[in-house]
């Protein structure tokens, strides 16, 4: 797969000393969705910004379709589109005008047939003469995405497009997202809603104190999340896991047997292991399960993460 941005060692420390972002490593694939998730301050809204070139990065380098956004910045620039989380909207503009002007900025030349493809795409054709003010909050969320595609970028960022959306707006843009990707534009978005990236991203990113904890496919993040535990109480705590039951995925938690399986797999194994406990001289006095979610992996990835302010420049990858 081509990788349409490359995020090589990527550092940002704001005047005054904060370091928002360390030692970031990131490769986006050509066609994709990925969502970025991290809570409040990660530094979401600075890596993207970095890339697009809006913010200034202390080290490192970043490539949009191989241009460096720092030595090639108009031609890195002119490949991505930013959909800010602030509606930054003339209020008394139209929204044809706002898109052509937009479009103008990038010297590109005017296109009336591509931009109104991109309004007829966001729902927005009939509302191209109405003034932003007289517009839905859901509305003008589509301007700014309309507005950040008006020059053609192969590249979308989004920056948390449903904050303060409510459920129906939110469904409506991730309709929005896909079928941007099905006319082949890459896009990144960032969240804090987890169950945003577990409906529209192929890849997540999880990002916490200014680094990247992993980047994965959702579908193996999501077998991760199948994952459920079975706490089994024994009558007679014991010290050591019986060599018997040495081919079944056991931890010793306070003397008890703690099993934790695939939910997704055809077969637990709960059976078996139960008829082992037996063989093996085990009483059983009780059971409990629980699944473990996504977003618990997510707040214990977040828990754990590094500080940043100790300046820590572990490979971020
Ligand atoms: N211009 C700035 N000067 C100094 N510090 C800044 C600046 N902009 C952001 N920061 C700090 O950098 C950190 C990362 O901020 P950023 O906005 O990138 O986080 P975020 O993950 O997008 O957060 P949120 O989800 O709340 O939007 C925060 O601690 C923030 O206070």
């Amino acid at each position: 797969m081509t990788q349409i941005v490359q995020v090589t060692d990527l550092t940002k420390t704001y005047d005054g000393g904060f370091q928002a972002l360390s030692s970031v490593h990131l490769d986006i694939q050509q066609g994709e969705i990925l969502a970025l998730l991290g809570p409040n301050g990660a530094g979401k809204t600075t890596l993207i910004s970095t890339i697009c070139g809006i913010t200034r990065a202390t080290s490192g380098q970043v490539l949009i379709g191989g241009h460096d956004s720092v030595s090639d910045y108009r031609a890195a620039r002119n490949l991505v589109g930013l959909v800010p989380q602030e509606i930054n909207l003339e209020p008394f503009e139209t929204v044809m005008n706002t898109v052509r002007f937009s479009r103008g900025l990038f010297g590109k030349k005017p296109d009336p047939v591509y931009l109104e493809r991109v309004l007829r795409s966001l729902s927005l054709w009939d509302k191209k003469d109405a003034k932003i003010m007289m517009l839905s909050g859901g509305m003008k969320r589509r301007v700014l995405i309309a507005k950040a595609l008006s020059h053609e970028p192969r590249v979308l960022f989004l920056d948390e497009p449903t904050a303060g959306v409510d459920v129906e707006l939110r469904k409506d843009m991730w309709d929005v997202v896909a079928q941007l990707k099905a006319n082949g534009v890459t896009i990144i978005l960032t969240t804090h809603y987890i169950e945003e990236a577990e409906a529209i991203a192929d890849r997540i990113g999880v990002i916490a104190k200014g680094e990247i904890l992993l980047v994965e496919d959702k579908d193996a993040l999501m077998t991760r999340m199948g994952q459920k535990s079975l706490k089994i109480e024994l009558s007679e705590p014991i010290d050591t896991i019986p060599d018997g039951l040495g081919t079944y995925d056991l931890d010793l938690v306070d003397g008890h047997l703690v099993y934790t399986y695939d939910t997704r797999t055809e077969r637990t194994g709960i059976t078996g292991l139960l008829a082992d406990l037996q063989k093996n001289g085990l009483i059983m006095k009780d059971l409990q399960t629980r699944q473990s979610s996504l977003e618990e992996i997510f707040v214990s990835l977040v828990t754990d993460a590094p500080q940043t302010d100790t300046h820590d420049k572990a490979d971020a990858s």
